[in-house]
């Protein structure tokens, strides 16, 4: 691409060197540089990339974007300085490869909990229409079936605009982008043109990032705020307004607004729900009309994913029947109250739960069916919000027993993760385990035929972060193990 033209739309402040004709790459890694590109310095959290723009000259970069004056040689070299380099990787990207957000269906999930459930009921919803959609979020980027790996939930601003480039050149006609706060705030999806915000909820977590429930919530407002770059797409606002920051959201966009509820009133709401331990039914009511539901997705919050789900769709033109139809076959979401199918006595349930708001919809999607013991595992990671860990404890306290022990402890010790846990205890009925293994272990240990137990904390992750490696690790695996040893003598299912 001509360089001139690129690095048109960045605001730069001052530009030293002379330009190369063309560039052929964008990095924002000294490691990943190729001839003749762009190296994006930016300020880590860890390292400057700034210190690394030697490096990258080195490696063939010909142009430099930072955010101060880098004494370099300039004539191998151009160096362009702006305000916000990070802001700058979604400009640079999004030009580099034409925009590709405004040819497609971009459908962005945002909230504490819910991301992944509802983006992935959209994503299975549209499969099942036969629409070629993609998927990117905490599981990975999902391109026409095939998983590929990514560090965050929203991926850097030139990994997202890679990955909407690489979906829209395979055809796909809709994606769907779980959209982190983090990802908001460190405009990780600067250049990408959303046409329908969905807004799950807003609980406790990421305060050691955001400081304050109202800062946490005015970075989720940034997806409502920015929804609407493009002026000739319709756009479309969709909210939890049993929440009551959508009210607060509703204030931040422009466009049409679509609510969803059990509890207040809105254009779609789920009521007469129905928990059971494989199945929910509920009826949904709908701008067409009632209609009553039963899909394979347990627990009350999957009410609010589903409804959340379907309004977004009708507002892509998709008609109830069609989209309900679809609903009620997807297989439950991997690891967000994944029953695991096995032979033993007992009942487990895989859950990504990591929040407070998150155990108590947890346990409470059980509750409706318990008959005997609930055993609840709760594990906090390590170095990420302290403040949030007795308040996790407090809710895991309905259960009959509690675990308490670690999902990635990272650098930080089990006797701090587990002492803050602690204190938010109600009763005693509880055990500390720092080593989640031995922690899962425990929990089929004491169970008896008849008890649910509740894996909180991993999900769909099948590893555990320890210092800063990654060991492989699945609460799954090892519970149904552990299970089948204990209850050899007597394989019958509850
Ligand atoms: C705090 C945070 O957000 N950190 C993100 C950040 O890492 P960092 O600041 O440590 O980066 P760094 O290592 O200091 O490097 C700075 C720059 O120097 C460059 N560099 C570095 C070394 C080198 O040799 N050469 C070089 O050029 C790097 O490529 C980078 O551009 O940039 C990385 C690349 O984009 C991210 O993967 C990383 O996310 C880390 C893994 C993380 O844990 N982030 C969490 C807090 C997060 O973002 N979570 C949200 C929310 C999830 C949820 O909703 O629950 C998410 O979206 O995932």
């Amino acid at each position: 691409m001509q360089s001139t033209d690129l690095i048109s739309c960045l605001p730069a402040k001052e530009i030293y060197g002379i330009l190369p004709k063309e560039v052929f790459a964008i990095a924002v890694d000294s490691r990943s540089v190729q001839l003749e590109s762009v190296f994006i310095c930016i300020r880590g959290y860890t390292v400057d990339g700034h210190d690394y723009a030697m490096q990258a000259i080195e490696s063939g970069a010909k142009i430099i974007v930072s955010e101060k004056y880098l004494e370099l040689d300039y004539t191998r070299v151009a160096c362009i300085v702006v305000s916000d380099t990070t802001r700058a990787i979604g400009l640079l990207a999004s030009k580099f490869y034409g925009y590709p957000s405004k040819d497609m269906t971009m459908i962005g999930v945002t909230g504490t909990n819910g991301k992944t459930s509802v983006s992935g009921i959209l994503h299975n919803i549209l499969l099942g229409l036969k629409e070629n959609s993609s998927l990117t979020g905490t599981i990975g980027f999902n391109l026409n079936g095939q998983l590929y790996d990514s560090a965050n939930t929203t991926s850097d601003a030139l990994n997202t605009q890679l990955m909407i480039h690489r979906a829209k050149s395979e055809g796909c006609k809709t994606m769907i982008m779980e959209v982190s706060s983090h990802g908001l705030v460190l405009s990780r999806l600067a250049g990408v043109d959303f046409d329908v915000a969905i807004f799950t909820n807003l609980t406790h977590d990421h305060l050691d990032f955001h400081g304050t429930m109202e800062q946490y919530g005015q970075a989720k407002g940034l997806l409502f705020s920015q929804l609407g770059q493009d002026l000739q797409r319709a756009k479309h606002a969709i909210v939890n307004a049993d929440d009551l920051w959508s009210e607060r959201l509703k204030e931040m966009t422009c466009y049409p607004v679509w609510t969803y509820a059990i509890h207040q009133p809105a254009q779609f709401q789920g009521s007469n729900i129905q928990l059971q331990s494989n199945c929910t039914q509920f009826e949904m009511s709908t701008p067409e009309g009632i209609f009553p539901v039963r899909m394979n997705l347990l627990g009350e919050f999957n009410v609010y994913n589903a409804l959340a789900a379907t309004t977004a769709l009708y507002t892509q033109g998709y008609s109830i029947p069609e989209i309900l139809e679809q609903l009620e076959q997807i297989p439950p979401v991997k690891g967000r109250m994944e029953r695991l199918d096995n032979e033993l006595p007992i009942s487990i349930f895989i859950d990504y739960a990591h929040t407070p708001d998150a155990i108590e919809k947890a346990i409470s999607s059980v509750l409706p069916y318990k008959t005997n013991k609930l055993i609840f595992l709760v594990g906090t990671g390590g170095n990420r919000d302290r403040s949030k860990r007795p308040v996790m404890a407090l809710k895991a306290s309905v259960a009959d027993y509690v675990i308490l022990t670690t999902d990635d402890p990272r650098d930080e010790s089990y006797e701090s993760i587990l002492s803050d846990l602690e204190k938010g205890m109600l009763h005693k009925n509880y055990a500390c385990i720092g080593d989640r293994e031995a922690a899962v272990k425990h929990a089929i240990s004491i169970s008896e035929p008849g008890d649910i137990i509740i894996f909180a904390g991993k999900g769909h992750e099948d590893y555990q972060i320890i210092g800063r490696t990654k060991y492989p690790h699945s609460d799954g695996d090892i519970a149904v193990l552990a299970g089948k040893v204990k209850f050899q003598d007597s394989p019958s299912r509850s």
